[in-house]
């Protein structure tokens, strides 16, 4: 039996993977880095912009899927420079709404594509 994957024109891949991959009852989709998927270049500016990019990259997908951000129950944020934590909560706050989902952020040296965040998330699926 084949992968059930998910692919939405309203996001990016900058390699061999899906967008989103179902199994178990859940849909756990790739991380999404702040490319704008209109022009393919990576959001330049504020760590702000740039998370607000990775978000609507991933709800894009969460849509592809018949979901939405009221679905998704995890979510793993990659930064490459930790004095960014409190823009990107700022960033983040204005794309979920509480109770929040669980969430790890973790420091990381580099990300793909030289972007400055990178966003992953799990959701439920109905
Ligand atoms: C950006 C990614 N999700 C990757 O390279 O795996």
């Amino acid at each position: 039996m084949s992968r059930q994957v998910f692919n939405a024109a309203g996001a990016a891949t900058v390699g061999p993977y899906s967008h989103a991959c179902a199994g178990g009852g859940l849909l756990y989709l790739s991380g999404q880095t702040p490319i704008d998927p209109s022009t393919g270049a990576l959001v330049t500016g504020s760590i702000q912009a740039q998370t607000q990019q990775c978000l609507d990259n991933l709800f894009a997908v969460l849509d592809a899927a018949g979901l939405g951000p009221d679905d998704v129950i995890n979510v793993q944020v990659y930064l490459v420079d930790m004095r960014d934590f409190t823009a990107m909560n700022e960033a983040y706050a204005t794309r979920f709404a509480a109770p929040y989902p669980a969430r790890t952020t973790i420091g990381v040296a580099s990300l793909p594509l030289g972007a400055n965040v990178e966003i992953g998330l799990i959701a439920r699926t109905r």
